[in-house]
Formats: structure tokens, C-alpha cells, sequence
């Protein structure tokens, strides 16, 4: 595969209703599109998850633009590719962190590589599912009774598992307000690190409910305080932020720093990774699923892709297009029908990227030339 070309989009799209975490409030989600063209004239897409300030991780779009432009694009064009895998494996193994940066190029090589092939995405990553559960990530809303209002529409919808987020405040009674009003549904909470250890006593109170995890309630970038949680737990925990490699999921699997992780391609460097993650997890009967990070429809396409993996069997954060949304960037958009996303059967991403919503988004772009 010989990537000829390669186009960074600087997009800003309006989300629907800001969302708001124990991190902050993103009311326009601004990212980095890549599209990576290859000599046949076919294009790859890919997707950076980073958002313009280092909230929930440190990289943002304009760090991303820098390691894109000056260090991951010379070593993509610098000779033709055989496997998307050589990226991860060989080509950027020298280049720390930037995880998001990598696995925007990575996704569009990916993409291209399944599309020269002539099969979808699921299928180039092993992929065998059909069609995918999928749940809602619902924000830290102004009253829990607007929270129980959306919890309401989202099961209604048929959404199979319902993420509400909590930080110190708000928390147990939110908690127990949604238990007691929908007493069987599949329950999570994330606190996106909002908590200390000092805190073990008053996260026990979360054992009452019957949740599936508790994910990421300490620090960002700690295993070690997890697995002293996580003894005091009942509830799984689940690690996100914490997890950048399959290395880490060795050492937390070895310290029983959690019962759950949440895998997000960009936090891990590309699909690459996110499959060496989830066949650790799968040997060590550990759960996976995919998180969310607010993506317009391409990232979310990948997201599908990777869910397809045997070992995602909880539902994950891919919703519908339109939940975050008035008009996404893909044709058809992502749907959820009953909590189902069926999975394209169309080349590569399965997804086609509309040029006039692509136009309509760009705040600006760049050509790259091998
Ligand atoms: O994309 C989605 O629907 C899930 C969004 C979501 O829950 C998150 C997005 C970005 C960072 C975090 O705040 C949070 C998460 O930690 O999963
Ligand atoms: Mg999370």
C-alpha cells in the first residue's frame, strides 16, 4: 500500500446538547479528520479523539497537528506499507505517547487497507459480529430529574446499558434515584478520576446497586491505588484513562488492579493496540468494551469496526449519530435500532464521508504529498 497523499482537516461541528463530565463541558467538538489517499485513488479515513484542551488526557488538536505534520506522516510515507500493523509494530515504536496523533494516521491506513482489499473493516481486524450491543453515556446534568428524564428516553430507545457520571456531590443518590426508578437495567458509573483513595469508604456505598463497574474512579494515570480499591470493591472496577497499552493491562491484570476495561482506539494508539488489548483480556476471561469520546461518524464507524472483536462483550459507548449530532459527517449516519448497531458490510469503514458535510465542517485543511 503506497499512501500518496494524505489531507488534515481541522473540523468544528456544534454537538447537539453540551455534555459535561467530572473534567468539564464540551459544547463544540473540534477535531482533526485524516483521509489518507493511496496511488489507486482510493481514501482512508481516520479520527483524532483529542479535544482542544488536555482535560481528559494531555494531547490536544494542535499537538496533534505538529506530531502528525512532523513526525508520524514522514514515516508513513517514507516506504510502502505491507500491513497497517507495521505502524504500531515498527514505524512509530520509537515515538513516545501521542497516542491520539497515531491513531488518527493509523485509522486511515487501516481503512485504505481493508478498502484495497475489498473487505470491511470487521473483517480486516478479525472481526465476526453482525450487528453490536450498544449503551448511553449520559453527562452530569443540571437536576436528577432531568437525569432520570434521559435515562427514560434512552431505555425507551432500547439503549442496553445506561453510564451515568458521577463525581464527589453527585454521586450515591444519583445513583440510587436511577436504581430505584429502573431496577433492572444494566447500570455504570464513571468517574473520570474525580476520587482519592480517602474516598474507598463513601465508593463502597456504590456496592447497594448493583452496577456493572465503576469506571475510572482514580487517578488518570494510576494502577496501583486500583487495586487497593478495587479489594475494598464489590463492583468491578473499570480502567480507562489509565490504559495507553497492552503493557498496562499486563500490569493491572498482575496486580487485579480491575474486573473491566474500556478500550478506546485513540487512548491506545490505533486498532493495532486495541487488539492486543482485547486478546489479553480475552485470556484472562476479562471483559472489554469500547468507550466513546464524543465521535463524529468516522471515529464512531471505527468504533463499530473494533466492537465486532469476540471479547466486547459489554455494551459499549457507540451510540446513534444523532445523539450527539444535527448532521454528522458519514452517509448513512451511525443508528441504533433497540440498542443494535448492525455492521456495515460496505469497504473498509463501511460508511461513505460526505464532501459536502466535510465542507460545511472544515475550519481548515492541509495536503501532505509522499
Ligand atoms: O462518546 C460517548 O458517548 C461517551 C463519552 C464519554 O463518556 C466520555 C468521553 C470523553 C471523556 C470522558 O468524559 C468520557 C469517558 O471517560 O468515557
Ligand atoms: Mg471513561
Amino acid at each position: 500500500m503506497n499512501i500518496k497523499q494524505v489531507i488534515l482537516r481541522h473540523m468544528k461541528m456544534r454537538m447537539r446538547r453540551p455534555f459535561t463530565t467530572s473534567v468539564g463541558t464540551e459544547y463544540d467538538k473540534e477535531f482533526i479528520l485524516v483521509e489518507a489517499k493511496s496511488e489507486d485513488g482510493l481514501s482512508g479515513w481516520g479520527e483524532s479523539v483529542a479535544a482542544i484542551e488536555p482535560f481528559y488526557k494531555e494531547e490536544t488538536v494542535k499537538m496533534n497537528w505538529h506530531m502528525l505534520e512532523d513526525f508520524l506522516l514522514p514515516l508513513v510515507f517514507e516506504k510502502p506499507i505491507e500491513h497497517p500493523d507495521e505502524l504500531t509494530n515498527e514505524r512509530f515504536a520509537h515515538i513516545r505517547g501521542n497516542y491520539m496523533a497515531k491513531a488518527a494516521i493509523e485509522g486511515a491506513v487501516w481503512d485504505l487497507y481493508a478498502r484495497q482489499k475489498g473487505m470491511t473493516l470487521a473483517q480486516a481486524l478479525g472481526g465476526e459480529k453482525k450487528k453490536i450491543e450498544v449503551g448511553i453515556s449520559l453527562g452530569i446534568e443540571d437536576s436528577v430529574d432531568e437525569l432520570l428524564r434521559l435515562v427514560e428516553k434512552y431505555v425507551y430507545e432500547g439503549y442496553k446499558r445506561i453510564k451515568v457520571k458521577i463525581q464527589p456531590g453527585w454521586d450515591v443518590e444519583v445513583i440510587r434515584a436511577v436504581r430505584e426508578r429502573f431496577p433492572d437495567i444494566k447500570l455504570m458509573a464513571d468517574a473520570n478520576s474525580a476520587y482519592t483513595l480517602d474516598d474507598a469508604e463513601h465508593l463502597r456505598k456504590l456496592d447497594a446497586f448493583n452496577l456493572t463497574m465503576i469506571e475510572q474512579p482514580l487517578a488518570h494515570d494510576d494502577i496501583v491505588d486500583h487495586a487497593e480499591l478495587q479489594a475494598q470493591l464489590r463492583t468491578p472496577i473499570c480502567l480507562d484513562e489509565s490504559i495507553h497499552s497492552v503493557e498496562d493491562v499486563r500490569k493491572a491484570i498482575k496486580l487485579k488492579s480491575c474486573g473491566v476495561i474500556n478500550i478506546k482506539i485513540g487512548r491506545v494508539g490505533g486498532l493495532t493496540e486495541a487488539k492486543k488489548i482485547h486478546d489479553i483480556c480475552k485470556e484472562h476471561n476479562i471483559p472489554v468494551w469500547c468507550g466513546g469520546m464524543l465521535e463524529a461518524g468516522v471515529g464512531r464507524a471505527h468504533n463499530v469496526a473494533i466492537t465486532t472483536l469476540s471479547n466486547f462483550i459489554m455494551p459499549g459507548d457507540t451510540a446513534a449519530s444523532a445523539r450527539y449530532w444535527e448532521k454528522d459527517i458519514i452517509i448513512p449516519e451511525v443508528t441504533v435500532k433497540d440498542g443494535w448497531i448492525t455492521v456495515p458490510e460496505g469497504p473498509g469503514i463501511g460508511y461513505e464521508v460526505s464532501r459536502e458535510r466535510l465542507d460545511e465542517f472544515t475550519l481548515y485543511s492541509k495536503s501532505y504529498l509522499a
